[in-house]
């Protein structure tokens, strides 16, 4: 199978993959916003998909029902960066994607290489009727999505840093546990056996536990603007 994306000679495909937390799509969404690209969220997908299946009755401790069922849900994905949208068989999904019953099973879903396929092949072709250009986050883009991506960036950041954003965003919760869901949703995502997170050898790596999200979003630019510059 191949997995070289055609793309407009003068587009860029950016990779930003890393664990949760870590500033993926708020970096990715600014820098697509800031030099006119596209912009896709893979984790959004794998949501959307767990989503349907908790929705339809599908049991989702069977990877086999999960198998069963991978291809019967219509996922869009829309890649403005100032206003991303997803739908599921015509539906928005954007609000109930991020429920904490979605986040705790979406690890599951996702590991299930038929689902993985399926989302994958999705994911390419996105990228490649992105004609100016795209930045896709994940946590297996650079390794697997798109291996040829002009741009790898592997964002990092400790997981103490990573549970004071995450608590942040919801009022009244609790650090500690928050630290532990991410630690346990990396640890399932790193250890599943079809393309797990991971580094791919020839990313950026950029430790963002002591850069503001400015920064970050700085960094990137530069990388992208020096790749076209040597181009
Ligand atoms: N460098 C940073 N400094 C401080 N806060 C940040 C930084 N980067 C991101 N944030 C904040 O951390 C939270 C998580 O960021 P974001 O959703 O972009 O991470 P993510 O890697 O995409 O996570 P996930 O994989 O779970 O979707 C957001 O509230 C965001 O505003
Ligand atoms: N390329 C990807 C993107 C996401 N996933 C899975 C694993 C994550 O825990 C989950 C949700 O992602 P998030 O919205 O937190 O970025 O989706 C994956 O397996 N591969």
């Amino acid at each position: 199978m191949s997995t070289a994306v055609e793309t407009a000679s003068s587009a860029v495909i950016v990779a930003i993959d890393g664990p949760s937390g870590t500033g993926k799509s708020s970096t990715s969404k600014a820098v697509a916003a800031k030099l006119g690209l596209s912009y896709l969220d893979t984790g959004a997908q794998y949501r959307a998909i767990t989503w349907w299946m908790l929705n339809n009755g599908i049991d989702v401790t069977s990877p086999a029902e999960i198998a069963t069922a991978a291809a019967k849900p219509v996922i869009v994905s829309g890649t403005d960066p100032t206003g991303p949208t997803i739908t599921v068989d015509g539906e928005d999904a954007s609000g109930p994607i991020r429920t904490q019953e979605v986040t705790s099973q979406v690890s599951a879903v996702s590991a299930v290489p038929e689902v993985r396929t399926i989302i994958t092949e999705l994911q390419r072709t996105i990228a490649a009727g992105a004609r100016g250009g795209i930045v896709v986050e994940g946590r297996d883009i650079g390794t697997t999505v798109l291996p040829d991506a002009d741009l790898k960036i592997f964002l990092t950041a400790s997981p103490e840093a990573r549970a004071a954003r995450r608590s942040g965003e919801v009022k009244g919760s609790d650090l500690a546990a928050t630290r532990e869901a991410l630690i346990k949703r990396d640890a399932a995502d790193s250890g599943r056996k079809t393309s797990p997170l991971a580094k791919a050898d020839d990313a950026v790596e950029v430790d963002t536990t002591e850069l503001t999200l400015q920064q970050v979003i700085e960094c990137v630019v530069t990388l992208v603007e020096e790749k076209r510059t040597a181009a």
